[in-house]
């Protein structure tokens, strides 16, 4: 275990690998300036590493690691390779611009890859992994050795390979558990075993690759954390290989979140959400709803107890602050589940500020507009707020309203009205819905008055949408202005005309 005591906190090194494991999802394939783009950000990030690429994969590979080490200054660049002086002669010329670079070669060490991928033994894998690492330190001071699915390898063999190859110059050691095998117990004691029985293991710095098979890959990293790991290699938004890798963002907000876990890391939090954003949109890998700490709902408080109590006090219900990770937005989303409470918050915050009782008229109206949209925006707010959060003291109110309408059919609106408290209801035809439920209207309301304006807006979000309605209505030279909004534009034209008709009277 790591010591638990904060003046003693270890710095974790973070090893970027978006661009090489993360890059190995289907259909996320970057060219050399989107890669540049990403590598420019993930330096603003903080990552201590950026493994760029694996130069011998492909020409464009080994341009986008030759440019990026170029244009990146403060992370150190690796270059994945396999145990193959090819592969190591690439890298090497790849990384020739990059002021600090890192040859990342191995090889695997579990019985399947010894026997099933490489028809070999033991001791022909260790014998390889010493001289590779040796030739690779030909290049660079900066040689990390991957074991590959250590998850899967004998503990005893991996920590022989593990001594010999910090032996041969390996400065860092890779464990990844490869395809997302292990628990985190079972990763935690491995690490605890090789920093136990390796010689001079404290002469390499010991860095954990989880994958996330079975949902595991960050809990893994953790446990290696607890056990001795002092690199993470991780990815933005965890993509990666199958199931992905530990996600870059889940594992820096653990470590800044649990002040309990003696470690940190240099990342610049309040980047990550931008970070996260960026690598999305240009590798074409939406982030889901509900993703640990960077999916749209991350912090998102829909539901009115839990709004309330993050009103009262953030930490109620919230244990990272959203603006740690850069989100700016307000995390209260108003829905048919959230309470006065919320909806006071976001009208005061529009500057509306209501009594309890129009507070209590104002959520009923708000709840019949929440309940036909998934969320209610502020420009949804605003509309309501100017008029039919007020208390409705009109004589006339529509109490019912029924449209027959469509292609070929002849428009017919029925309109019940309370006036005065008393029912009245007409049927009348129009040349389409809005017409005829205003001609049916007019049969009831006898009043004269001459329709000047009538303009229905809708905003740009979607089919659903309140509609706005503005009429503007002439009686004996003066002008009067009847306003409704309604996700049934019919409904909120009806509305308007009577708003306008009731001042009138
Ligand atoms: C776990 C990981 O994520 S490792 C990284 C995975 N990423 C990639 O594979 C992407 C880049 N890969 C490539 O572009 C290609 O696979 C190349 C250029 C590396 C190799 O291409 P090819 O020469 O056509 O070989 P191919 O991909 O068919 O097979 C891989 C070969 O590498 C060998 N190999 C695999 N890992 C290693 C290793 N760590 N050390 C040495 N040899 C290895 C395999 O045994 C196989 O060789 P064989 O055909 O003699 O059995
Ligand atoms: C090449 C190594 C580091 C790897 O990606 C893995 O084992 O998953």
């Amino acid at each position: 275990m790591v010591a638990t005591t904060a003046d003693s906190a270890e710095k974790i090194i973070i090893f970027d690998t978006t661009l090489r494991d993360g890059e190995q999802v289907p259909g996320s394939q970057l060219n050399t300036l989107e890669k540049i783009e990403v590598a420019k950000a993930l330096e603003e990030l903080g990552v201590d590493v950026i493994e760029a690429g694996f130069p011998i994969s492909s020409p464009g590979d080994f341009k986008s690691v030759v440019e990026i080490s170029k244009v990146v200054s403060n992370p150190v660049i690796s270059a994945l390779t396999r145990a193959k002086e090819k592969d190591i002669d690439v890298a090497a010329e790849a990384l020739k611009y990059a002021k600090k670079g890192r040859i990342h070669t191995g090889i695997g060490t579990s019985p399947y890859h010894i026997y099933s991928k490489f028809n070999s033994t033991p001791e022909q894998i260790l014998e390889r992994a010493v001289q590779m690492v040796k030739y690779a330190r030909k290049y660079v001071d900066d040689v990390e050795f991957f074991a590959e699915d250590a998850g899967r390898s004998d503990n005893a063999f991996l920590a022989q390979v593990v001594e010999a190859v910090i032996a041969a110059g390996a400065t860092v050691i890779n464990l990844p558990d490869t395809t997302g095998y292990c628990t985190p117990y079972e990763y935690g004691e491995k690490i605890r075993y090789l920093k136990e029985n390796v010689a001079n293991v404290d002469r390499a710095v010991l860095s954990a690759h989880c994958h996330n098979d079975l949902g595991m890959a960050t809990a893994n990293a953790l446990a290696g954390i607890m056990n001795g790991i002092r690199q993470v290699e991780c990815t933005i938004n965890g993509i990666g290989e199958r199931a992905g890798n530990t996600s870059l963002e889940e594992i820096v907000m653990i470590l800044k979140c649990r002040k309990d876990i003696p470690a940190y890391t240099d990342i610049d939090t309040t980047k990550i959400l931008k970070t996260s954003r960026l690598v999305s949109n240009l590798m074409r890998m939406p982030v889901q709803a509900n993703k640990a700490i960077v999916g749209r709902n991350a912090f998102a408080h829909s539901s009115g107890i839990h709004q309330d109590g993050v009103l009262k006090n953030r930490e109620n219900y919230e244990i990272i602050d959203p603006a740690d990770i850069g989100v700016t937005d307000s995390s209260i989303v108003l829905t048919a589940r959230s309470g006065r409470a919320a909806l006071d918050h976001h009208l005061r915050r529009l500057g509306y500020n209501l009594s309890h009782a129009e507070l209590d008229v104002a959520y009923s109206k708000f709840l019949v507009v929440a309940d036909a949209q998934k969320s209610v925006s502020d420009d949804d707010l605003r509309n309501l707020a100017g008029t039919e959060m007020v208390e409705d003291a009109r004589r006339i109110k529509l109490d019912y309203l029924q449209v027959v309408c469509g292609k070929d059919a002849i428009p017919m609106a029925t309109v019940r009205l309370l006036i005065d408290g008393e029912a009245c209801v007409a049927t009348a035809s129009g040349n389409g819905p809005i017409d005829a439920s205003i001609n049916a209207v007019r049969q009831l309301i006898t009043q004269k008055v001459t329709l000047e304006e009538f303009l229905i807006q809708a905003f740009t979000r979607g089919t659903d949408d309140v509609g706005k309605v503005h009429i503007q209505v002439a009686n004996k030279g003066k002008v009067f202005y009847g306003f409704s909004a309604n996700t049934d534009i019919i409904t909120a034209s009806v509305n308007a005309y009577i708003d306008a008709v009731s001042k009138v009277i």
